[in-house]
C-alpha cells in the first residue's frame, strides 16, 4: 500500500486491534474520548453526494455554576484541487471556490459558527496571478450569509511593490473583514523554499475578537516554533487555527503532536487543517537538497483534528479524501484546565524572557557548568 492509499490511524486501529484493547490504545493515545456529534441527515447526505467526507465530534466541560456554558462549533475544510495545474488558471479559481462553497454550506447546516480552510486553500499558483478582492467578495459573502466567522488564508499581494504575504484573512460573521494574520515563520525546507516568494509577516501575533470567542491564526511551518503558540496565546486566543499544506515524507510524524502539545501547554483549543492529494506540475523542479528533479511535492496528507487543553484531541479526518471536521468546543474548558493544572501561573515567564534577551544578544556565554 502506497502513502497515498493509507486512509487513516484510526480506522487502521479499529480494523485490526480486538475492541477491548481498542479502547485502552485509543484512551493513551487519543485522551479522553470525544463523543460523536449528532449531525442532521440533510448535511450528512449532501456531504456524500458531494463526495466528501463528513465528522463530528463535541469536547466536553464540566458545567459551572456561575458561567454558562460557551459552546461553538468549528468547522475545519480539507481538499484536494478540482482541476489540474495546468488547467487554464480563472478555471481552477472558479472550481476551487465551488467546492469549498459547496462544503461551507454543509458547514451551515451543521450550525458551524467558525469555519477555517487550508493555507493558501485556492492555491499558492493562482492567487499570484489574482487579484486579493475577488477571493475576498466571494468568502465575505459567505461569511455573511451562514452568520459564520471565515479564517480564509490566501495570498496577498501588497501595495505598489507588490509585496507577497501568505496570509490569513479573518472575516467577521457580518460579512466584514476583522484582520488579517500574516505568516510570521517562512520555510526553508525541502521544496518548500517559500522564501523565495513570501516576505515574513509583520502583524506580530494579532488575536481576532469575534462573537464566538478570541481566535488566532498560526500559519503551516509556524506550528513547528513553539514560542510561536506561547504568543498567541499570551494575547488571550482562546482557539488558535493552524491552516497548513505539507506533506508525509517531511512532517508526518509531527503533525499529531505539535498543535495538540499547543493546546496542552497554553490552556486552548487547537485546530490543525492540511491540504489533501498530490498535485501535479507539468514543469520539472528541484529544490537544490540533492533530490532528482521531480513533478509534484509528494502526498498532502490531510489528517485534519482538533485538540483541546485537557490533552485530549478529536479523530483525524482522511488522509486521502476531502473533508469537513465539525467540533463543539465548550470554550469554559480552558479556564477549568488552567484552574487545574496552572501552566500559566506557574510559568516563570519573566525569567525565561529576560534570559532569551541575553541568549540572542552578541557575547551571550551560555550558562554551562565544566568539570
Ligand atoms: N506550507 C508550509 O509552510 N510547509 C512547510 C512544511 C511544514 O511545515 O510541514
Amino acid at each position: 500500500m502506497s502513502a497515498c492509499e493509507f486512509e487513516s490511524l484510526e480506522e487502521s486501529l479499529e480494523s485490526h486491534l480486538p475492541e477491548a484493547e481498542l479502547s485502552e490504545v485509543k484512551r493513551i493515545l487519543f485522551g479522553k474520548e470525544t463523543q460523536k456529534l449528532d449531525l442532521p441527515s440533510c448535511a450528512v447526505s449532501a456531504a456524500s453526494e458531494r463526495d466528501f467526507e463528513l465528522k463530528g465530534f463535541r469536547f466536553e466541560a464540566a458545567q459551572e455554576q456561575l458561567r454558562p456554558p460557551r459552546r461553538v462549533r468549528v468547522g475545519l475544510i480539507q481538499n484536494r484541487i478540482v482541476l489540474p495545474t495546468d488547467a487554464p488558471i480563472l478555471d481552477q479559481i472558479n472550481a476551487m471556490h465551488s467546492r469549498v462553497g459547496e462544503m461551507v454550506e454543509v458547514a451551515a447546516m451543521c450550525g458551524v459558527n467558525i469555519v477555517c480552510f487550508q493555507e493558501t486553500w485556492s492555491d499558492h499558483a493562482l492567487c499570484f496571478l489574482h487579484p486579493r478582492e475577488r477571493t475576498m467578495d466571494g468568502v465575505c459573502g459567505l461569511a455573511k450569509k451562514y452568520n459564520m466567522v471565515v479564517v480564509s488564508p490566501i495570498l496577498e499581494r501588497e501595495g505598489l511593490h507588490s509585496t507577497l504575504w501568505n496570509t490569513a484573512v479573518v472575516i467577521s460573521n457580518s460579512g466584514h473583514v476583522l484582520g488579517k494574520s500574516r505568516k510570521n515563520h517562512i520555510p526553508r525546507i525541502g521544496d518548500f523554499n517559500e522564501s523565495t516568494y513570501y516576505m515574513e509577516g509583520d502583524t506580530g501575533h494579532t488575536v481576532f475578537q469575534t462573537q464566538f470567542g478570541n481566535i488566532a491564526v498560526n500559519i503551516c511551518y509556524g506550528r513547528h516554533h513553539p514560542l510561536n503558540w506561547l504568543m498567541y496565546s499570551m494575547n488571550g486566543a482562546e482557539i488558535i487555527f493552524n491552516p497548513s499544506a505539507t506533506v508525509g515524507a517531511l512532517s508526518e510524524p509531527m503533525w499529531s503532536i505539535e498543535a495538540r502539545n499547543a493546546a496542552i501547554a497554553h490552556h486552548c483549543f487547537t485546530c490543525a487543517i492540511n491540504r489533501v492529494g498530490t498535485e501535479h506540475f507539468k514543469s520539472e523542479f528541484t529544490s537544490g537538497d540533492g533530490k532528482k528533479a521531480h513533478h509534484d511535492f509528494g502526498h498532502f496528507y490531510g489528517s485534519s483534528y482538533a485538540a483541546a487543553p485537557d490533552g485530549s484531541r478529536s479523530p483525524g479526518l482522511s488522509r486521502t479524501r476531502d473533508g469537513l471536521l465539525v467540533v463543539e468546543m465548550d470554550l469554559n474548558l480552558n479556564r477549568q484546565i488552567s484552574d487545574k493544572w496552572s501552566f500559566k501561573m506557574t510559568g516563570r515567564y519573566s525569567e525565561y524572557a529576560e534570559e532569551l534577551t541575553k541568549s540572542v544578544r552578541p557575547g551571550f556565554k551560555p550558562n554551562i557548568v565544566k568539570e
